[in-house]
């Protein structure tokens, strides 16, 4: 064993295996002599083999550490060396050993014959590693929960019932239903739900059902290898589940998903791992799912239209978000809130008197807090000043507080009068407050309206 690297064998071994590689390799004895040098290293050294074979290592590289490799039996590995030759590398040293932990030699690898090439692409190396993480940074702030419960307004006791239930489902990680009309802040929760929870730190991805193409499902949930499918983005790309993994992943208006796509989130809910399409790599996944939606599931599970197994898994906890109209006096909040939020936009301060108030608190509100929203910012940017006022309102909002108010009141003079200043606001608008065409409109004349307007206290 002790001179097996120099026998026949094992240099015809040698020269079978390495003389054809294109890696500089050699193999010196215990005693540092060289018994075997590839072509590749000796073209890299520019050396005739005959000159070198037999010689001690520090003969033909008086710079070379192998001497101190065989005496401490040491394995060095990828350890920058100058050879004689002025070329810089990239080396390997490493003892041969025998079962006995005798030395019987050493083998030598040149890793990167160019050494300057070699500090270029880990310079590039790093330079996209740094890049990489500011896009992972990035990423991570695109993909974070933007809500904390601070930012659900409302002081009423519905709504303060949900926030603390916020609080309980945040400390458990089951899959939560948020339930709600369009527009009460379903989102608004799911990111509250997130930003309580110990995934905090983690990734919050929102991904509404209802603006995906049914053909696109697969992909944007699970991502796709590249040429997955005709038109696939070149290299692939990441699905939802993956981008959230570790964190929370919203499934809103999850009532419009496909059966088919049904049936594929029910399976990677069960198995917690995803398959990218176009690939057979399995992702394990770690990724609580808050789904929302403003339909009933349970019809649509009657109807055949979703799974039921699905249903029951991610009801497993749930919130329902009550509707404006049965949190009244959260109204006022709101639209406080808003008008503040109207102010530092744009610099433009607005205040809601107290009709107009009582107008938007009597409205049913529909659209919920959306519709608020956008209302309070389309008064406060018609309104000509500081004050908004009734006529800043949206006619549709103005003729349902009328005949909510027309209800209200008694007699008949009452009902006509109501009836009669509708009329006129409606007109006003439509003549864009120009009150000569107005009465013409009404076919009255001028001072006639101008009394009627004193007399209804209409504000132009
Ligand atoms: N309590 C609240 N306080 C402050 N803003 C709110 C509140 N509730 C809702 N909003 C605002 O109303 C708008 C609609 O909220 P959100 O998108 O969360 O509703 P949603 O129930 O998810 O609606 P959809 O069913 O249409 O998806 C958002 O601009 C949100 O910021």
């Amino acid at each position: 064993m002790k001179n097996f690297m120099k026998t026949k064998e094992f240099i015809g071994f040698c020269k079978n295996v390495f003389d054809k590689l294109p890696v500089p390799v050699d193999f010196l004895d215990k005693e540092g002599r060289l018994v075997y040098i590839n072509k590749s290293f000796l073209e890299f050294l520019k050396f005739n083999e005959d000159d070198i074979l037999g010689k001690v290592v520090t003969e033909i590289e008086p710079t070379s550490k192998f001497l101190e490799t065989l005496k401490y039996k040491q394995a060095e590995v990828a350890k920058r060396h100058v050879f004689s030759n002025g070329k810089e590398a990239i080396v390997h040293r490493i003892p041969i050993i025998d079962e006995n932990d005798e030395l019987i030699g050493g083998f030598g690898m040149i890793l990167f014959d160019n050494y300057e090439k070699l500090k270029q692409v880990t310079e590039k190396i790093e330079k996209i590693h740094k890049e990489l993480s500011l896009y992972k940074n990035e990423l991570a702030k695109i993909n974070s929960a933007k809500y904390t419960l601070d930012d659900i307004i409302g002081e009423s006791k519905a709504i303060k019932s949900c926030k603390s239930k916020v609080k309980k489902l945040a400390r458990v990680n089951s899959n939560i239903l948020i339930i709600g009309e369009s527009g009460v802040g379903k989102e608004l929760f799911a990111h509250a739900i997130h930003y309580e929870s110990e995934r905090r730190e983690c990734p919050f991805v929102s991904i509404n059902c209802s603006a995906i193409p049914e053909n696109l499902f697969e992909a944007e949930f699970f991502g796709y290898e590249d040429g997955a499918f005709t038109g696939a983005r070149k290299g692939g790309n990441i699905g939802k589940f993956e981008l959230a993994n570790g964190g929370t992943i919203f499934l809103d208006e999850i009532g419009d998903m496909p059966l088919y796509m049904q049936a594929k989130l029910l399976r990677v809910l069960q198995e917690k791992e995803i398959v990218r399409v176009g690939s057979n790599k399995v992702t394990k996944l770690d990724v609580r799912v808050i789904c929302a939606t403003h339909k009933n599931l349970e019809s649509l599970v009657d109807e055949g239209k979703f799974r039921e197994d699905l249903y029951y898994r991610l009801n497993v906890l749930s919130l329902d978000v009550p509707p404006l109209r049965q949190r009244k006096e959260d109204i006022s909040i709101l639209i406080d809130k808003f008008t503040d939020k109207f102010y530092k936009d744009t610099g433009l301060y607005r205040e809601v008197p107290s009709d107009v108030m009582n107008i938007l608190c009597n409205y049913e509100w529909p659209g919920n807090v959306r519709e608020l929203k956008n209302i309070v910012e389309r008064i406060c940017v018609n309104a000509e000043d500081t004050y908004v006022t009734v006529g800043d309102l949206p006619s549709n909002i103005l003729n349902k507080s009328l005949k909510i108010e027309r209800k209200k009141s008694q007699g008949l003079k009452e009902i006509m009068d109501n009836i009669e200043m509708d009329i006129i606001i409606n007109t006003l608008k439509e003549c864009n407050n120009n009150k000569s065409l107005a009465a013409t409109r009404l076919n009255i004349p001028r001072a006639s309206l101008y009394r009627k307007i004193e007399e209804y206290n209409i504000e132009i």
